[in-house]
């Protein structure tokens, strides 16, 4: 039917390193070109994990040329997903925070699994960060400015029945059946004219993408900025003490 299941596979837990995230635009790049794909399911492959978000080893202890580059990347991968004429919906099988969270945002219709040990958000307020203006215009697109506003200084990491409630994601379905829920959801998408509602699509979108595209180099200065200052290093280095302790 002219669907693609991509399945994110970058163990131990789909962090989106430099290679990973490159190798996800080439392959989206070639799907967005193929004309017999009009669909693409985004779900992942290692255990209870959607995606752990941007790897935290890109943004610690680099160069600012590292970080430029990392970000123009990030950047690339955001704006495709998010542009995409296909019809994307996420098959959120584990947890998603930040960037696997922005992955899941950028789909147009996002089902996830029952399982409360799952959580999704935009929690980059508790690394010492901050989510830059697009994360934040996606998130206030999607769940309203308020709930943004709380959810965004907060750093929530929602449960799975959470989200559905705040519209972080738009169905939650038992474990064993999200892929089929997905899929089910790709064929009611693909029954509406694909001009129509890529024109739609665009129609929705388009503000909100072209308020990067015409200051990406200016973002790429601060995301570099921001993120090579002592400060900002030492709360990641924090952070990743934090994540190693966790296993005891
Ligand atoms: C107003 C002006 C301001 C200027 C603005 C400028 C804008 C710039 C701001 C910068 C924004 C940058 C945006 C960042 C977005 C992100 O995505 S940051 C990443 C956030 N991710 C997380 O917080 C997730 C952290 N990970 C976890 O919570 C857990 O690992 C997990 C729930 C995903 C899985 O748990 P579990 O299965 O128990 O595995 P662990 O033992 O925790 O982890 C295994 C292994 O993986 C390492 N790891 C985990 N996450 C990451 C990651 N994101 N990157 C790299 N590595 C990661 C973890 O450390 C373990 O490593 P070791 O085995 O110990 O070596």
């Amino acid at each position: 039917m002219g669907v693609a299941v991509m399945k994110l596979r970058n163990p131990p837990v789909n962090s989106l390193s430099l290679e990973c995230l490159t190798e996800f635009t080439i392959s989206l790049e070639k799907l967005e070109n193929d004309k017999s794909i009009r669909g693409v399911i985004l779900t992942s492959e290692c255990p209870g994990i959607f995606s752990a978000g941007l790897d935290l080893l890109e943004m610690y202890g680099r160069n600012p040329a590292h970080y430029a580059e990392y970000w123009k990347n990030v950047q690339e991968l955001w704006l495709r997903l998010y542009t995409s004429n296909m019809i994307l919906v996420s098959a959120i099988n584990g947890a998603s925070p930040a960037g696997g969270c922005l992955l899941a945002l950028c789909c147009d219709y996002r089902v996830m699994a029952d399982n409360p040990k799952y959580t999704i958000g935009l929690n980059e307020s508790l690394l010492g960060i901050v989510a830059p203006f697009w994360f934040k215009d996606m998130y206030v697109n999607t769940i309203g400015h308020r709930e943004a506003e709380r959810a965004l200084q907060l750093g929530t990491l929602f449960s799975p029945a959470e989200a559905l409630k705040v519209g972080v994601v738009d169905e939650v379905v038992p474990e064993d059946q999200v892929h089929s829920k997905a899929r089910s959801v790709m064929t009611k998408w693909l029954a509406i004219p694909d001009h129509s509602r890529q024109l739609t699509k665009n129609m929705m979108r388009k503000a909100t993408a072209d308020n990067l595209i015409k200051q990406r180099e200016a973002d790429i200065q601060n995301f570099t900025s921001f993120i090579s200052k002592d400060s900002i290093q030492k709360s990641l280095h924090m952070y990743l003490e934090k994540l190693k302790q966790k296993k005891g």
